[in-house]
Formats: C-alpha cells, structure tokens, sequence
C-alpha cells in the first residue's frame, strides 16, 4: 500500500469496517503469521506447517522454541507444534510405513498455504466487534513430497491442517483423506512444546489412572501397560509415555504451574496423550536443542492417535484435533 503521509483524516480509517484480523506472509513465502485486532498472534512454517510461534494478546509467548532449532527447512523443527504423520516414531514391523523417518514425512515437507478464513464477535458493541478468530488452512499431497518420501510410501493422499486462532485459545485440527482406491493405515499427532517457567513446580491432571506405554522403562514384566496413579503427573527425570486417558479425548488434560492452571488441552478423535521430556542428558545430546537447560522450560503433552492404526479406504475420511485452551 502507498502511504500518504497528507491522507485526509476521515480516510484514516474505514468507516463501519471492524477490526479485521491481520494476515502476513514473509517476502519469501516461508511463513504466514496472523495477529487478531485484540493483539493474539500465530506464526506458521510452511516446512511441516510447522506452527513456531503463539502469543496472547500481551505477548507472551506460549510455545517453546529451541534457539538452535533449523528453521531453514534442512531438519524437522525443534520446538513450536510438529505435525507427526503417518507414523509415530518408527514403526519397523509395520510393513507399509517401515521405511519412513522417525515421525514420517509431514513435519519436514513443505506444505501449501491454502487461505485464511474468519469469524466475527456476535457481539453487536460498536468497540468490541471485529474478527474474533481467524484460521488458516494448509494442505499437503503426493504432489508437495520428495521423490524419496513418495517412493517410501506411495499412496495417494490429501491432509488439510487448519490452526484456528483464537482469544482464548489455539485449535488444530486435521484432515486426512485418501484419494487413492487402495486402502492405507497411518497415525498421527500434534506435537506441541509448551512453554513453562520451572518444570519442577508443573503438574498434569487428566491422566489419573490411566494405561501407559513407557518409552524410558520399556515394557512391564506382563507386557500389560502400566497404570498411571491417581495422583497428577509431575517430572523429575527423562519422561515419554504415551497414555490413553481414562476420561476419553473430551475429557481435558490440564497442564499446571504452581499449583495454576496453565494449559487446558481438549481432544477430538485423538486417544492418546504423550507426554515427553528429555531432560538434562538428552537434551545435551541432541544438536539443535538450546539452550542446554531448556528442557526446564518446556514440556510436550502432544495430542494423537498414536496406539494402532488409523485404516482409511478408498475415498474415507478421517478428522481429529485439539483445542488448547491458555490461562493468563
Ligand atoms: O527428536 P524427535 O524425532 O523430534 O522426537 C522427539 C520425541 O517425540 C515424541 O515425544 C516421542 O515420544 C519421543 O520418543 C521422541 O524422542
């Protein structure tokens, strides 16, 4: 736009319009970011549809990011909300999905910026009417993969990932379609880094006496999954488990600080909850994790459907999500 240092005052604005919601995309189309009229923003990656950046209407930041993290599109990010499909981990016994890296391919292909779409206050006060919300939409298919990624699962697909900003709060949620005529099985999550201030005052609720695989002890001597007490979760060492919430995915899995709620995180069609730390060894082994003693000040509680396999066939759709919701 011309800035017109004499435009006329009544010009200045447009009259009757609300507050719009603001919609940037960086000159070389890496990333889109959004700010709603009330001062929330989201930034999003287009490698991964990676979402790196979330803040309240202050600023406050309210994703982890590793200093070190490659933004460059050279390594799935450390930090913010990676995307993990069609595979959680490694899955060297599941023939179709056995070649793929560590958490598949989604999280580090570039994805398309499909369009931004908002929604309005009902609220009929001149002052506060304007965008309440504003969600942009992302796609990925066949046609957005290395040659490598096709060869090593070469099935015909469509996901549209839509992160919705809110005042409230932030939702993702996804969309997988197969477009292909033979059927395909994959998993997914949302692997989000959450900032926090001490790990050791942090609390979850919302896993109280639930089954758990653990990744760090490995499988129990009955080879049943462990039990997690009624008691909230807290760390004090390396954690990665996977739980399958005895409350279902409505039931909200809460993330405290002090004693304060900080975090509350509602699913939808997402059974399991990972819940990981590295801590001080493994962050000190991982290249792109910084600073060091960062591990103090994140925590993923990561929403999937992780545990077994999605099966779409020919033409199905399957849709799943979170929404986070921030304290102040
Ligand atoms: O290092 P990455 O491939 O990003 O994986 C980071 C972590 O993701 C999940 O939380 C898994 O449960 C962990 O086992 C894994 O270490």
């Amino acid at each position: 736009m011309v800035d017109r240092p004499k435009k006329p005052s009544a010009l200045a604005t447009t009259p009757g319009l609300p507050p719009q919601a603001q919609l940037n995309i960086s000159h070389d189309n890496s990333r889109v970011s959004a700010v709603l009229p009330t001062g929330e923003s989201v930034e999003v990656l287009l490698f991964g549809a990676t979402i790196i950046s979330w803040k309240d209407a202050k600023g406050n930041e309210k994703l982890w990011l590793s200093e070190a993290a490659k933004l460059d599109g050279t390594k799935a990010v450390r930090g913010g909300v990676p995307l993990v499909f069609p595979v959680f981990g490694t899955a060297p016994d599941h023939a179709a999905t056995a070649k793929l890296p560590q958490h598949g391919f989604a999280r580090s292909s570039r994805w398309e910026f499909l369009g931004k779409s908002t929604s309005e206050s009902s609220t009929l006060s001149a002052t506060s009417a304007g965008d309440d919300s504003v969600k942009l939409d992302f796609g990925l298919s066949p046609s957005n993969l290395t040659e490598e990624s096709k060869k090593a699962w070469p099935y015909k697909f469509g996901l549209i990932y839509s992160v919705t900003l809110g005042k409230e709060g932030l939702t993702t949620s996804l969309v997988v379609q197969n477009d292909g005529e033979q059927a395909w099985e994959f998993q997914t999550l949302m692997h989000t880094y959450f900032r926090v201030k001490d790990i050791s005052t942090v609390s979850i609720t919302g896993l109280e006496s639930s089954p758990y695989l653990d990744k760090v002890l490995g499988p129990s001597s009955t080879g049943e999954p462990y039990t997690s007490p009624s008691a909230a979760v807290s760390l004090s060492s390396k954690v990665d488990r996977v739980y399958t919430p005895a409350g279902g995915p409505e039931a909200a899995v809460i993330i405290k600080e002090g004693g304060k709620k900080k975090f509350g995180i509602v699913r939808d069609n997402m059974n399991e909850v990972v819940v990981w730390n590295p801590w001080k060894d493994d962050a000190q082994g991982m290249g792109d994790f910084a600073p060091k003693d960062g591990y103090k000040e994140m925590i993923c509680v990561e929403a999937g459907a992780v545990k077994g396999w999605q099966k779409l066939e020919q033409g199905e759709t399957w849709e799943g999500g979170q929404v986070i919701m921030a304290a102040n």
